[in-house]
């Protein structure tokens, strides 16, 4: 679409709507999960509408058991529901193939975990360089550099995990997950293996990464301390938002 032509969508878009015009960048529509077990089934998620916008940061929390994990999974493109749409950047994923929620996946979603998922062989920057689509070049090289840098671990680049802190570890599995410029990060539990004050220092990196790189963050935590941080808190009670 020309220029022009683009900016005219726009504006009449932004004359049309008063409040979020841009499309998110992840949003889930009446999803359900169920899991069979045998005779049993499992229905973990119960019509969930959800959404993220870019820059805000989101965190999801809730008892044990109430879905969490799976949201995240549907979220993440890790998982189908059962019924329902997962919109990435409008597009319905649950539409897709296998290998195309792969390559949508790598593209566009950054993963954080608890247990950060470093490789103890390799150093800070090799690390981030793993999820790289390219081979591992001096682009991805200089850009897991400069990521490593934003973090605060510019005197760290050759430490392997062994050599590092909690907290670094976590910093350095944040630079890897957004090493391909995702639109969206998801972390699961982040500040799960970390005392109070290292935890701070790393939500204070995803209020950093969400204001500054304009990118949505979505955390699944028990932490109480997170939701000081988040734009927003959303509840999840028995597979039902809001509860
Ligand atoms: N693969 C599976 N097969 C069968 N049931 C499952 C499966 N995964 C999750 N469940 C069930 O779905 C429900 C939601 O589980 P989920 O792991 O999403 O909860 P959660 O909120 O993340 O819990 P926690 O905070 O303890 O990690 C639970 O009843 C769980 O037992």
């Amino acid at each position: 679409m020309p220029a022009s032509e683009s900016e005219a969508v726009e504006t009449e878009s932004e004359a049309t709507n008063t409040g979020h015009e841009r499309v998110p960048p992840l949003e889930l529509r009446e999803v359900v999960k169920e899991y069979d077990s045998g005779a049993e089934t499992v229905r973990a998620l119960k019509g969930v509408d959800f959404r993220v916008d870019r820059g805000e940061f989101v965190s999801v929390v809730g008892p044990s058991g109430s879905g969490k994990s799976t949201m995240l999974n549907m979220l993440g493109l890790l998982d189908v529901p059962t019924s329902g749409e997962v919109l990435l950047d409008g597009a319905d994923v649950t539409t897709f193939s296998e290998r195309e929620r792969t390559d949508a996946r790598k593209e566009y979603i950054g993963f954080v975990f608890q247990s950060f998922f470093l490789i103890d062989s390799l150093t800070a920057v090799e690390n981030v360089t793993l999820p790289t689509v390219y081979d591992r070049d001096r682009d991805a090289t200089a850009r897991a550099e400069r990521l490593l840098e934003r973090v605060g671990l510019g005197d760290r680049l050759d430490h392997t995990p062994g050599q590092l802190s909690g907290g670094q570890k976590q910093r350095v599995a944040i630079a890897r997950a957004l090493v391909n410029d995702p639109d969206v990060l998801l972390a699961d539990e982040p500040t799960g293996n970390l005392d109070q004050e290292t935890g701070t220092t790393i939500l204070e990196e995803f209020s950093r990464i969400c204001d500054e790189e304009d990118v949505a963050v979505v955390t699944v935590t028990h932490d109480p301390l997170v939701s000081d941080y988040a734009d927003r808190e959303v509840e999840l009670v028995d597979g039902v938002i809001g509860g």
